[in-house]
């Protein structure tokens, strides 16, 4: 029976996955590791593979004798080796639109935040005190702010959406998106230099590249704004943790609000998980029981869809099935 192997998840269990996979015939076979030996183990045999955070690299593909797909539980794609499955003629299909509210009502929360002091001031009364936790002039309103955003795709654009009733001076950079497109969301395009040095918040709404990686660096952060805030719940990568830290440190940047970070998870003991100026969570902006159970239902379905020879949603690597 054709085998759908499961590289490693954060789902209680695979139930969901197992019933549209056995009610279209096919066996799944699931691991939970992220070590490169396990996951050759685990997709040589494979019909079809679905990977949610473990490195898919060119050994894991080329241990892959008869992978018909590679599937990513999310959007991103950069844990998974695209040229090397282009390469062994496999195509990699994503789940471009499983959670674009939830992302963009995230970056909200944490842009309301960060801006209203939100957590500081909970944290505060929690102590048993009472009054402004935080100096008065780190309470802004998003009227006043300039806001970056970086990545003008799905969750840029709900972002962008979701500022102009706070009637927010939107900043776009998008190394793609033609600036019609930006205008005609009411916002300004702009190049990177010109964003970084008049933004109040800077938001991250881009892939991890080769051309994103450290975006954020001792370099970028030194031409922010001082006093100038950065939201990320793109990818942990795309900014340098230790520049970060020490614009945290020094007062250069007023303040961070991150769901990724790089490494994942932050080591119990990194300044990130304890300065007072950071809001952070744990990749878990994507949350909601429908998002993942979209997310689930249509990695499994694009699965079955290989299996069948049918043609696939969402490739990403230019590899027709
Ligand atoms: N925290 C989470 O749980 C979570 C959930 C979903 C997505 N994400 C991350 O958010 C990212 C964006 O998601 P999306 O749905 O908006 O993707 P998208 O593909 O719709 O949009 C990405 C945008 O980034 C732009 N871009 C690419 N390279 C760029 C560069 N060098 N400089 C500037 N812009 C560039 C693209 O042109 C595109 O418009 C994903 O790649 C993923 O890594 C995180
Ligand atoms: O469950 C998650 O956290 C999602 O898979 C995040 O992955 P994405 O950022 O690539 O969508």
């Amino acid at each position: 029976m054709p085998t759908v192997a499961i590289t490693d998840y954060s789902f209680p269990d695979l139930e969901l996955e197992r019933a549209i996979l056995s009610a279209a015939g096919f066996e799944l076979q699931s691991g939970n590791d992220k070590q490169t030996s396990a996951l050759k183990s685990i997709v040589a045999e494979a019909d079809a593979v679905i990977t949610q955070f473990a490195p898919i690299n060119s050994d894991v593909i080329g241990a892959m004798q008869r992978a018909k797909v590679i599937v990513r539980y999310g959007i991103g794609y950069d844990s998974v080796d695209v040229q090397a499955a282009r390469e062994r003629g496999i195509p990699v299909c994503n789940i471009p639109d499983y959670c674009i509210d939830e992302v963009a009502d995230h970056t909200l929360a944490f842009i309301l935040g960060v801006t209203r002091q939100v957590v500081p001031n909970t944290l505060h009364v929690r102590d048993g005190k009472w009054g402004l936790a935080t100096p008065l002039d780190q309470l802004r309103t998003l009227r006043d702010q300039t806001v970056g955003i970086v990545g003008f795709g799905r969750i840029g654009r709900e972002v962008a959406a979701r500022l102009a009733p706070f009637k927010s001076r939107r900043l776009v950079f998008d190394a793609f998106v033609p600036t019609e497109v930006v205008r005609n969301a009411g916002c300004e395009p702009v190049s990177l230099d010109d964003l970084l040095g008049q933004s109040d918040i800077v938001t991250l709404h881009c892939p991890s590249t080769p051309q994103t990686k450290k975006l954020l660096n001792a370099t970028s952060i030194a031409r922010m704004k001082p006093g100038s805030v950065v939201i990320n719940l793109a990818r942990g990568d795309l900014v340098d943790t230790a520049a970060l830290v020490a614009a945290l440190q020094s007062g250069h940047l007023a303040g961070a609000a991150i769901d990724v970070c790089d490494p994942e998870p932050i080591p119990t003991d990194g300044p990130l998980r304890s300065l007072p100026n950071v809001i952070v969570a744990s990749h878990i902006a994507s949350a909601s029981p429908k998002a993942v159970r979209t997310l689930r239902e249509t990695a499994a379905h694009i699965a079955v869809m290989a299996l069948r020879g049918e043609p696939l949603p969402n490739v990403v690597n230019g590899v027709k099935p």
